[in-house]
C-alpha cells in the first residue's frame, strides 16, 4: 500500500519542539497506522542555522533535513506541507500567520494564541487560504481521550451533569522558573492559565461540549477567581464553567477547572488522592488520573455497581505527541481543513473563556502579544 507522507517544518527548537519531533520518528506502525508517514524535512531556529542543525541530529531527523537560522526560510521550502509552532505562547499568532500567509498548513501549540481575537484572525486567514490549522492539545487525540468520550456519548454513565478538572503541578515556581522563564514571565504570555489551565478547561470541554450534538453546542459563561505571582502572571486560577443545554438534553451543565503551581491533585505519585478529573453522570461517573495532559490510568464506577480500571500503554518508544501528528496527517489526506476533536470554534470559543477569567481578574499581558496587527515585531 502506498502511503501518504506528510513533510514537516519544524518551528524553534525549544523543549517541546524535541519531544514532538523526537515522536515524528517514531514508526506509525508501532501504533497500528498503517496508511500515513512522517518526515521531517526542515527545522528553523530564530537564533541560527547551527542551532536548527543540531536540533535535526538530536532529534534524528535524517540527514538530507535542512536547517535554517530563520522563521521567514523555513516557511519558504516548497517541501514542507505542514509547519509545527513550538514557540511560547505569545509569539503564536505572529508564528503562525507567517506560516499561513506563506501557504503552510499549521499545527500550533496551546495555548493556541493569547486571546480569542488573535485566534479568530488565524482561523479567517486558514479559511480564505483554505489551509489546515489545528491547535496542538495532544490530550484530544490519545485513545483514553477516545474511550472517555465514547462511555460519555454511549449513555452509558447517563446524562453527564458536571465535569471536575484540574491540573496542577506541584513545583514551588520560585524554585523551578526564574522570573524570565515562559511559565511565569507576562512577556511571553505566562502564568498557569493559558499554559496548564488549558487542560483543565480541555477536559471540560471535551466532556461537556465536544461530546454534545454539534447544533446544541452552546458557549458557556465562567465566573473565575485568579491569584497572581509576583510576576504578575497568575499562580493558581479556578473557573466555574456553565454551559446552556436546553431540558432535553438534561438542562445546564458545570465545569469546575483549576489549576496551580504548588498543589497537585497526585501528592504521592502513586495515584492515592484519587483522580484528578471526575466526569459526572446520573448513572455513574469516569475518573482520569493526574496528568490531565496526558493521562494514562480511567476508572469508571456505575451506580449498578460496575467498576471498570482501565490502563492506558503506550504502544512503542515515544511521548504520545503522535497521535496528533496523525491526526494532521488524516486531515491533509482526507481533505480536512481543521482537527477531528478540537476544531477551530471550539479553540476558539475557549481562549474567550480565558480571556474573559483575565477580564475578571485584571490580568493584562503586553499589548504588542496581546494585538492582532500582524506584522508585529516582538
Ligand atoms: N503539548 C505539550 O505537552 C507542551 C506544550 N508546550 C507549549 O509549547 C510552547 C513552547 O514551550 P517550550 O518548548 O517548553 O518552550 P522553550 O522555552 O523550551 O522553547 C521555546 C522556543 O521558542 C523559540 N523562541 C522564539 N522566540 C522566543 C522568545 N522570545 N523567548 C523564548 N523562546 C523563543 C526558541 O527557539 P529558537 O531559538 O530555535 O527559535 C525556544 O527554544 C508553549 O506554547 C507551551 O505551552 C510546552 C511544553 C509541553
Ligand atoms: O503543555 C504542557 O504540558 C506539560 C507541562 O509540564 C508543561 O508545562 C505544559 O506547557
Amino acid at each position: 500500500m502506498s502511503k501518504f507522507t506528510l513533510r514537516w517544518g519544524i518551528l524553534a527548537t525549544g523543549g517541546i519542539a524535541e519531544a514532538f519531533s523526537r515522536d515524528l520518528t517514531v514508526n506509525p506502525e508501532t501504533r497500528d497506522v498503517k496508511d500515513i508517514k512522517h518526515e521531517i524535512v526542515a527545522a528553523a531556529s530564530s537564533s541560527s542555522a547551527s542551532r536548527a542543525g543540531d536540533f535535526l541530529k538530536k532529534v534524528g531527523a535524517s540527514s538530507s533535513a535542512k536547517a535554517y537560522g530563520s522563521y521567514e526560510e523555513l516557511v519558504a521550502d516548497k517541501d514542507v506541507d505542514i509547519i509545527y509552532v513550538a514557540t511560547p505562547h505569545s509569539h503564536h499568532y505572529q508564528n503562525a500567520m507567517l506560516c499561513l500567509e506563506a501557504g503552510k498548513n499549521v499545527l500550533c501549540e496551546k495555548a493556541f494564541t493569547v486571546n480569542a481575537a488573535q485566534a479568530k484572525k488565524l482561523a479567517e486567514k486558514a479559511k480564505e487560504k483554505n489551509l489546515f490549522l489545528m491547535e496542538a492539545v495532544w490530550t484530544r487525540y490519545f485513545p483514553l481521550s477516545i474511550y472517555v468520550r465514547d462511555i460519555i456519548t454511549s449513555g452509558k454513565i447517563g446524562t453527564v451533569h458536571r465535569t471536575f478538572a484540574d491540573l496542577s503541578i506541584g513545583a514551588q515556581p520560585e524554585e523551578a522558573f526564574d522570573n524570565s522563564h515562559r511559565m511565569v514571565n507576562p512577556d511571553l504570555a505566562g502564568g498557569a492559565l493559558l499554559d496548564l489551565g488549558i487542560y483543565a478547561l480541555t477536559w471540560v470541554f471535551q466532556t461537556l461540549y465536544h461530546t454534545q450534538p454539534e447544533s446544541a453546542r452552546q458557549a458557556p459563561t465562567v465566573v473565575s477567581s485568579l491569584k497572581k505571582y509576583p510576576t504578575g502572571a497568575d499562580e493558581m486560577t479556578t473557573m466555574l464553567v456553565t454551559f446552556p443545554r436546553s431540558s432535553e438534553l438534561g438542562g445546564d451543565a458545570h465545569g469546575i477547572a483549576t489549576t496551580a503551581f504548588r498543589t497537585t491533585p497526585d501528592p504521592d505519585g502513586k495515584g492515592s488522592a484519587g483522580p484528578a478529573i471526575r466526569i459526572q453522570g446520573d448513572k455513574g461517573e469516569v475518573q482520569v488520573f493526574h496528568p490531565a495532559y496526558r493521562p494514562t490510568k480511567t476508572k469508571l464506577i456505575l451506580s449498578d455497581g460496575t467498576v471498570e480500571e482501565k490502563e492506558f500503554v503506550q504502544p512503542g518508544e515515544g511521548h504520545g505527541m503522535f497521535w496528533e501528528a496523525d491526526e494532521c496527517a488524516f486531515a491533509l489526506k482526507e481533505g480536512r481543513k481543521e482537527g477531528k476533536y478540537e476544531g477551530l470554534k471550539e479553540s476558539i470559543v475557549i481562549m474567550e473563556v480565558m480571556d474573559e477569567v483575565r477580564k475578571q481578574n485584571g490580568m493584562t499581558y503586553p499589548d504588542k502579544i496581546e494585538t492582532t496587527e500582524y506584522p508585529t515585531k516582538l
